[in-house]
């Protein structure tokens, strides 16, 4: 696993966007470049230099293809807080992206469990994912695979956790009872099959996220921990954020990455 550890949370987002605009520009396939993609706060700062970088022509998202990583059960895909509205708001509407390359799960599906079979079909009819790019919660959780989720996952339904609900309720007006109880999320195992990984963990709340997933052992309570099992795992942080580590941890990657002399 690298850890990335940047200044802040402007210089973090810029360098995953240009690690995926420089994966995009080197793939010459004629399948598409497949990327798995969070919503949240996280990747905010990512999408907005993503498509400054489209802005300035240095990247196209013509063959691109995305998957998103979860989504709220019973809000219809035009729902202000629904993560479909979340992507065209925050970067499908502002890059040259085809609609039809662009993957959610549908949580107003009335076959729920058929979503999440059909959901992996898909990823595997494009070949896999070639990043997955994700952010992770306090408890640790990668999508929405709360504390206990199976390492072996796939796409299914997962209900929240209070702490979840709680943390999610700022994007529903402050209300946690507005927050949907349940979501369709890929599963650990879903994120892990893709051929690159990374999290981004920033602000001091991620501190004892980043501690467990990068120090503590690979186990169920931590599914961010998971990325320690991966070829090509990669967290990109904030100084904030590791705020937990031991000094000799992040000495260490601070030198391999070298980033101090
Ligand atoms: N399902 C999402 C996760 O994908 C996200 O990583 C997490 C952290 O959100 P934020 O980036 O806003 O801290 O929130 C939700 O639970």
């Amino acid at each position: 696993m690298r850890l990335i550890i940047k200044p802040d949370y402007g210089t973090a987002s810029e360098w995953i966007a240009k690690y995926i605009v420089q994966k995009i520009n080197q793939h010459n396939d004629n399948k598409p470049f497949v990327l798995g993609l969070p919503t949240g706060s996280s990747p905010l700062g990512v999408y907005r230099e993503l498509v400054r970088l489209y802005e300035n022509k240095e990247v196209s998202f013509q063959n691109v293809a995305t998957f998103n990583m979860d989504e709220y059960i019973g809000l219809e895909k035009g729902h202000a807080q629904s993560y479909s509205t979340f992507m065209k708001e925050n970067f499908f509407n502002h890059i040259d992206i085809l609609p039809e390359n662009c993957h959610i799960p549908d949580g107003s599906s009335s076959d729920i469990n058929r979503e999440c079979l059909q959901y992996e079909e898909k990823i595997l009819q494009y070949g896999g994912i070639d990043l997955f790019l994700g952010g992770v919660g306090e408890d640790g959780h990668i999508a929405f695979n709360e504390p206990g989720s199976s390492l072996q996952s796939k796409t299914r339904i997962k209900t929240l956790t209070n702490n979840t609900i709680l943390n999610n309720a700022r994007f529903f007006n402050n209300n946690p009872s507005d927050v949907p109880k349940t979501a369709i999320t890929v599963g650990v195992s879903t994120i892990m099959s893709a051929r690159e990984v990374i999290i981004i963990a920033c602000g001091h709340n991620k501190a004892r996220a980043l501690k467990m997933g990068v120090e503590g052992s690979v186990n169920q309570m931590w599914t961010i921990s998971a990325l320690q099992l991966h070829p090509k795992g990669i967290i990109v942080c904030d100084e904030d954020a590791t705020m937990e580590l031991k000094v000799g941890t992040y000495r260490y990657f601070k030198e391999i990455e070298g980033s101090i002399i």
